[in-house]
């Protein structure tokens, strides 16, 4: 049993623990060029075999521990988390734990029709889906497997009808999909869904970033000045990543994820826990904590606690605050379909 409630837990800089992001596994359907790059993630690329991932009975035992730490908002994703087979059962295991107030999933939205009830039966409350774009020939060729924007699109539906909340993240590229910003609003607002523009980011070490091809929320906001009004909008909750708005006269919010112009690291209360049980304290540091063989040996739970709260006691991450080109180059980071965003 975790006893300790300690929600006053600070790092060096001051930042409380309240989100714990799971990657569930590092395998993806799609090929994401800003993500997984197809020429590197091909046939031969190692992901994690089988028994090198978490169980979902050693995730809820992580997760007990980090809430009782102070987390509030649990966030699966991966890789592809609905890849991950009967995932909605590691939810009906997270759902119990008191404290925790939000169970997440970020997903490319593919199998969702199939799986959205059974998820949100389990407990889910709410869906993240990444779509780049409503156009067919380009949507194919950024998912880097063809695959066109009508099974998402389904996907999204199926979310709705299931009763989730719902939410789009776009990433924008310069030169790839700029001139999708406006049809994507334009859509969004008709669902009434919250879309968010997501700063295209120097994740992993193999996406090639460069830092003249990403579009920047001043740009975007520029642009959508042309056809929407908008008006600042408070956050939902302490650390929310997204810079919120609402389109004047409407309840439709539209977000700004905004990690390359306008760090927000003074205010992340975010931990990631990859799918080998490496405990991460930023996107962006390579270095993991290996629960996964801590917790294989025998160890009690205060024993757990302290182990974490040792780690986030100690962390003093602010990777957005001071990147460059050139310290986004020197510095060894670890993928993104990996440690989940
Ligand atoms: N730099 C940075 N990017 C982040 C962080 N958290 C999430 N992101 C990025 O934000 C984008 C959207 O992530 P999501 O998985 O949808 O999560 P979220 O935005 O926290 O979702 P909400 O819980 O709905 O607020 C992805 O590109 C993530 O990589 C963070 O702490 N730092
Ligand atoms: C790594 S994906 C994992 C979950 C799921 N496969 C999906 O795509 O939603 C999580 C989020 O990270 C975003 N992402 C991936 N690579 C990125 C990059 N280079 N810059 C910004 N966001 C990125 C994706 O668009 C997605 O919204
Ligand atoms: S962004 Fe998501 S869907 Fe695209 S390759 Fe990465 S993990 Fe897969
Ligand atoms: S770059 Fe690191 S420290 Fe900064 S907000 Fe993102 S995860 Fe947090």
């Amino acid at each position: 049993m975790f006893q300790e409630v300690n929600d006053n837990m600070k790092d060096l800089l001051n930042r409380p623990l309240r989100d714990l992001r799971i990657s569930v596994i590092d395998r993806c359907n799609f090929r994401c060029s800003y993500c997984m790059p197809a020429e590197i993630f091909g046939e031969d690329y190692a992901f994690l075999p089988k028994e090198e991932l978490l169980s979902f009975e050693e995730l809820e035992r992580l997760a007990k521990a980090f809430v009782s730490l102070g987390v509030e908002k649990i966030r699966l994703t991966g890789g592809e988390p609905l890849l991950r087979k009967d995932l909605h059962l590691l939810i009906e295991r997270l759902v119990h734990i008191d404290g925790l107030h939000d169970i997440a999933l970020t997903t490319n939205g593919i199998y969702l029709p199939r799986y959205a009830l059974a998820l949100k039966n389990a407990g889910l409350k709410r869906v993240n889906i990444s779509l780049d774009s409503l156009n067919d020939e380009l949507f194919g060729q950024m998912n880097g497997r063809n695959v066109r924007t009508n099974p998402v699109k389904k996907g999204i539906e199926a979310a709705k009808n299931a009763g989730l909340g719902v939410k789009i993240n776009m990433v924008v590229k310069k030169g790839l999909n700029e001139s999708e910003i406006i049809p994507m609003a334009k859509f969004c607002l008709e669902e009434n869904i919250e879309l968010r523009f997501i700063e295209y980011m120097d994740v992993g070490s193999t996406n090639g970033w460069k830092l003249d091809e990403v579009v920047s929320k001043k740009a975007i906001i520029d642009l959508l000045k042309t056809e929407f009004e908008l008006m600042e909008a408070e956050p939902d909750y302490y650390g929310e990543v997204a810079k919120k708005y609402l389109y004047k006269d409407t309840s439709t919010y539209v977000g700004f994820i905004t990690s390359v112009t306008e760090s927000f690291c003074s205010s992340c209360t975010r931990s990631r826990i990859s799918a080998d049980g490496k405990l991460y304290t930023c996107l962006f540091n390579g270095k993991g904590h290996d629960l996964k063989h801590f917790i294989r040996n025998g160890v009690t739970d205060q024993e757990v606690l302290n182990y974490i709260k040792g780690v986030w006691q100690k962390r003093a991450d602010r990777y957005s605050d001071l990147r460059t080109e050139e310290t986004s180059r020197s510095k060894s980071k670890i993928e993104m379909s990996y440690i989940g965003g």
